[in-house]
C-alpha cells in the first residue's frame, strides 16, 4: 500500500480555507437571519398601524364620535392631567355615550351609555376570547399587579385573563369566603376595629386636625388583615405609629404600580443597567418593594404554617386558598398563593378607605344632609349626646339590613356615584365585536367609564348635586331612558344599570360584600360619634377639588385634613 502524505504547507493553506469559508458562510447567515427578522419585524408593525387605522376608518364611518386627542407627548395631553377621570366625564357630557380617541396611532373607545356597557360586560362573561383584560404590549395595564403581589412575578385574580383557566379556579374558590352571609358573620371584628379607630380619632382631640384618609387605610389594612386572614395588623391603634407602617407600606408599593401603568416605560427603563439609579427611582422602587413583598410574604407563610382547617371553623380568604387545588390533590403552590393573598389588600385597602373618605367629606360640606343623618341616628338610639352619653351597640341588622339606617346607606350610595372610587376598568376587543348598532374592531381598547356613567346629564338628573334621597328609591340603580337626552332612544329594561361602583359580571369586585359592610359600620360608628370639619389647610371645596387625583381611584392627593369634633354635651 502507498502512504499519501500531505506536506504540511498544504495542510496549512487548506486548513485556512476551509476556516475561511466557515466564518464567512456564518457571517452570510448571521446577515441572512437578521435582516429575515428585521423584515418580519417591520411587516408587524405594518401590518398593525395598517389594523389601527383600518379600525379608526371603521369607527368613523359608523357615526361613532371622535374626541380631539391632541399631541400625547404635550405637557398639557389630556391623559397626563392629575384628575383624569374628569377628562373622560367632560367629553361624555360633550359627546355621547361612546366616542373614541387616538393614543397615537391606537384607538380607544370610551363607553359610559348604561346599555352598551351592559352588553360589553355580558359578552365579556360570555366570550372571554372575543372581549377580556389587555395584557402585555401595548396596554400592559395590568401586568403590573403580577410585579407588586410577589417575587418573582406571579399572576393573581385582578390580573388575569377571564379566558385563563386559573382565574375561574381561584376565583371559585376563595368566592364562599365572600358569600354575604359568610361576610356577615365577621360583623363583630369588623365593629371592634370600627371602635377602635373611633377610640384613636377621640384621644387625638378636635384642635389638631387629622388626615382621615390615611386613618381609614389603617381601618381597611386591619379590616382585611383580620377577616381575611385572622392577622391583627393593628395599625387603628397607633395611626400615625409603627403599628400604620404596615399600612403606609401598601400604599407606597400601590404607588409604584400606578405610575407603571400610567407610564410602562418606567419599568423597562429600570431594567436598563447602564441608566443612573437616581434617574430610573431604582433604588426606591426595590426598597419599597422588598418592604412590601417581605410583609406579605411573611403573612403568606403565616397561613401556610396553620395548615388547612376546617372551612366551617374558618371560613377566612386564607383558609380558602389553602384549600384551593391546581388538580387534585395538588395544592396552591406557595408563590401563587403569596400573590393571591397579597392582591387582596392592594385592591381592598385603598378603595375601601377612599369611599369612606368621600362620603365624610360630602356629609361634611352639607350640613342638611348631616343633620339627617344625625336624627336617624338618633331615633335608632345610636347618636352620642349629652342626654345618651353612652348610647347601644351597632347591630349587625344596623349595618346589614336595608331597612335600619336606610337614610345613611343612601348617603354611602350617593357618595359613591360622586366619587366613584374605581372609576373605570379596561377590556380589549380581542375580534370585531357588535355593540349596540356598533362594530367595536379587533385591537381596540374599551375604556368602561363607570365614573361619567354616573357623574353625567344622560343617566341621573341634577347628576352635579349631592341628593341622597334619590337613593331612597327601590328601584334608582335601574338605567331610565331620560326625556331629552342620548339615552332616550333606550328601553327601560330591568337588568340594566347606571350604578355599578363594583362593575358587573364573572370580573366584578369579589370584595363587594366586604367593603359594603365595612364602610357602613365604620361611617355609622363614626358619624354616631363625631361631626367631621374640613381643615383649612385644605382651601376649601375648591382646594379639595383642585387636589382629586386619579391614581386608578379617585382619591385625595396625600391627605384630607379634617377636625374630628366629638358629638355630645358640647354639641
Ligand atoms: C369600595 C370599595 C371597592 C370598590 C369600589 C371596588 C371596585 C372594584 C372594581 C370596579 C373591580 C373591577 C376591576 C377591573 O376589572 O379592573 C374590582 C375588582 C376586584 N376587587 Fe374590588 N373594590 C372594592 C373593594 C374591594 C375589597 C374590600 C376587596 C378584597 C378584600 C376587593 C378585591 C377585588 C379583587 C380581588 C378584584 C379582582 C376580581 C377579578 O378580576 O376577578 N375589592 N373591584
Amino acid at each position: 500500500m502507498t502512504e499519501v502524505s500531505i506536506a504540511p504547507e498544504v495542510w496549512a493553506r487548506l486548513a485556512h480555507a476551509w476556516d475561511g469559508s466557515l466564518t464567512s458562510t456564518a457571517t452570510i447567515l448571521v446577515i441572512v437571519t437578521a435582516s429575515l427578522l428585521a423584515a418580519k419585524l417591520v411587516a408587524v408593525i405594518f401590518q398593525q398601524l395598517w389594523s389601527y387605522e383600518k379600525a379608526h376608518k371603521q369607527l368613523a364611518a359608523q357615526g361613532v364620535p371622535r374626541a380631539p386627542s391632541g399631541n400625547p407627548f404635550a405637557p398639557d395631553a389630556p391623559w397626563k392631567r392629575e384628575d383624569l377621570h374628569r377628562v373622560g366625564q367632560d367629553d361624555c357630557e360633550k359627546l355621547g355615550g361612546i366616542f373614541y380617541f387616538r393614543i397615537l396611532w391606537f384607538n380607544c373607545v370610551q363607553i359610559s351609555d348604561p346599555w352598551l356597557m351592559h352588553e360589553v360586560l355580558a359578552v365579556a362573561n360570555k366570550h372571554p376570547e372575543v372581549i377580556d383584560k389587555p395584557r402585555g404590549f401595548p396596554l400592559p395595564i395590568y401586568d403590573c399587579f403580577d410585579r407588586g403581589t410577589s417575587n418573582p412575578p406571579q399572576p393573581c385574580l385582578i390580573s388575569t385573563k377571564s379566558a385563563d383557566p386559573w382565574h375561574k379556579a381561584v376565583r371559585r374558590g376563595v368566592a364562599p369566603a365572600f358569600s354575604p352571609d359568610n361576610i356577615r358573620n365577621s360583623f363583630d371584628a369588623i365593629l371592634e376595629i370600627a371602635e377602635r379607630l373611633a377610640a384613636r380619632l377621640r384621644e387625638q382631640g378636635s384642635d389638631q386636625a387629622i388626615d382621615i384618609d390615611g386613618a381609614l387605610q389603617c381601618e381597611s389594612f386591619d379590616v382585611i388583615g383580620r377577616i381575611g386572614f385572622n392577622h391583627d395588623f393593628n395599625a387603628t391603634e397607633n395611626l400615625l405609629g409603627p403599628g400604620a407602617e404596615g399600612c403606609r407600606t401598601i400604599k407606597e408599593g400601590c404607588a409604584i404600580g400606578v405610575n407603571d401603568m400610567r407610564n410602562p416605560v418606567r419599568p423597562v427603563l429600570r431594567t436598563l443597567p447602564f441608566l443612573p439609579e437616581a434617574w430610573t427611582h431604582r433604588r426606591k422602587v426595590r426598597e419599597v418593594q422588598a418592604r412590601l413583598l417581605g410583609m406579605l410574604h411573611s403573612l403568606a407563610k403565616e397561613v401556610q404554617s396553620r395548615g388547612r382547617r376546617d372551612l366551617e371553623k374558618d371560613a377566612s380568604i386564607g383558609n380558602h386558598l389553602m384549600h384551593l387545588h391546581r388538580r387534585e390533590r395538588d395544592p396552591l403552590p406557595f408563590a401563587r398563593m403569596w400573590s393571591e393573598l397579597s392582591i387582596f389588600f392592594m385592591a381592598g385597602m385603598e378603595t375601601t378607605a377612599h369611599a369612606i373618605t368621600w362620603a365624610l367629606y360630602l356629609v361634611s360640606q352639607h350640613p342638611e344632609v348631616e343633620r339627617r343623618v344625625a336624627q336617624e341616628l338618633d331615633e335608632a338610639g345610636l347618636l352620642v349626646s349629652a342626654q345618651r352619653p353612652n348610647p347601644r351597640k351597632l347591630s349587625r341588622e344596623d349595618a346589614c339590613s336595608p331597612q335600619h339606617l336606610p337614610y345613611l346607606k343612601a348617603v354611602l350610595k350617593e357618595a359613591q356615584r360622586m366619587y366613584s372610587v374605581a372609576p373605570l376598568v379596561v377590556r380589549k376587543a380581542l375580534q370585531d365585536v357588535r355593540i349596540g348598532q356598533y362594530t367595536i374592531p379587533a385591537g381596540t381598547a374599551m375604556i368602561l367609564h363607570v365614573f361619567a356613567m354616573h357623574n353625567t346629564s344622560a343617566n341621573y338628573e341634577r347628576h352635579a348635586e349631592f341628593l341622597p334621597e334619590r337613593w331612597l328609591d327601590a328601584e334608582a340603580e335601574k338605567a331610565r331612558p331620560l326625556p331629552g337626552t342620548s339615552s332616550a332612544h333606550h328601553t327601560a329594561d330591568s337588568k340594566v344599570k347606571r350604578f355599578l361602583p363594583f362593575l358587573s359580571g364573572n370580573r366584578s369586585c369579589i370584595g363587594m360584600s366586604l367593603a359594603q359592610l365595612n364602610y357602613t359600620t365604620a361611617a355609622a360608628t363614626l358619624l354616631s360619634r363625631f361631626s367631621f370639619r374640613l381643615a383649612d389647610d385644605m382651601g376649601g371645596p375648591a382646594g379639595v377639588r383642585a387636589k382629586e387625583v386619579y391614581f386608578v381611584t379617585i382619591q385625595p392627593k396625600e391627605r384630607l385634613n379634617m377636625h374630628v369634633v366629638p358629638r355630645g354635651p358640647a354639641l
